[in-house]
């Protein structure tokens, strides 16, 4: 996350950290929201090559243990089955983790919610991405989670000339486009907005800019979750 504050610890509690085993010690690469207490939304293109991957629930410093962390492994991964991992302009940047056993829920580790499927929000609709990503283009991840106030740049001005133009898709959801952004370790987390009062998770962080997190005119771009609900349905269900 460029810009915003470090957030105050599980304030999010549906934001995961997912973890790749590498040697004998397991690295942050990706975020993800607990959607149920045996699944993790994240993004595709955080999870198309094969690892040993944990998810690590109640986080805060993914460099020190805090007592509030939960530690999962992940026992089968669900790519969107339209994912190309060659053109994540094409969306369907979208994954299921099930996990190899249940959540418990507590002050720290909490569900999130998801979107009515099909739902889109106005513009400047107000929302916060969260994640562990870079503080800066090229820069280094964040020990600490971050938050930073990204609100919604509806479809009209997100696929203008000057800004993403059709690289974005009716499945995606633009936010910020000023010095905040999602950067990379990001992917994969929520797009926290809120509606009527409460938290919806209604984006799963997907790119930025190649010339830079923040670009000009280039707002982080999610997948839009209320696209993929029926999607979701089915899988969980197996
Ligand atoms: C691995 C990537 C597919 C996703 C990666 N995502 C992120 O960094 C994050 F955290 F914002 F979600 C990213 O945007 N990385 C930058 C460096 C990038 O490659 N962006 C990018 C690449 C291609 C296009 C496109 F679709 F236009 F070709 C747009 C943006």
């Amino acid at each position: 996350v460029v810009g915003g504050t470090v957030a105050r610890p599980n304030s999010w509690p549906w934001q995961i950290s997912l973890q790749y085993k590498s040697g004998s010690s397991f690295y942050h690469t990706c975020g993800g929201t607990l959607i149920r207490r045996g699944w993790v939304m994240t993004a595709a293109h955080c999870v198309d090559r094969s690892r040993t991957w944990r998810v690590v629930l109640g986080e805060h410093n993914i460099n020190s243990h805090e007592g509030t962390e939960q530690y999962m492994s992940v026992s089968r991964v669900y790519l969107h089955p339209n994912w190309n991992s060659n053109n994540v302009a094409g969306g369907w940047d979208i994954a299921l983790l099930r996990l190899s056993s249940e959540a418990s829920l507590n002050n720290n580790v909490q569900l999130g919610a998801l979107p009515p499927s099909g739902q889109v929000l106005p513009h400047n609709n107000p929302c916060y991405i969260t994640g562990w990503g870079r503080t800066q283009t090229g820069g280094q991840i964040s020990a600490q989670l971050k938050q930073a106030s990204l609100p919604v740049v509806d479809h009209k001005t997100c696929t203008s000339y000057g800004w993403w133009g059709s690289t974005v898709k009716d499945s995606m959801v633009c936010a910020g486009g000023g010095s905040e952004s999602g950067c990379q370790g990001d992917s994969g987390g929520p797009l926290n907005c809120s509606v009527n009062g409460k938290w919806v998770v209604h984006g799963v962080t997907s790119f930025v800019s190649s010339s830079g997190c923040n670009a000009y005119r280039r707002p982080t771009v999610f997948t839009r979750a209320s696209a993929y609900i029926s999607w979701m349905n089915n899988v969980s269900i197996q």
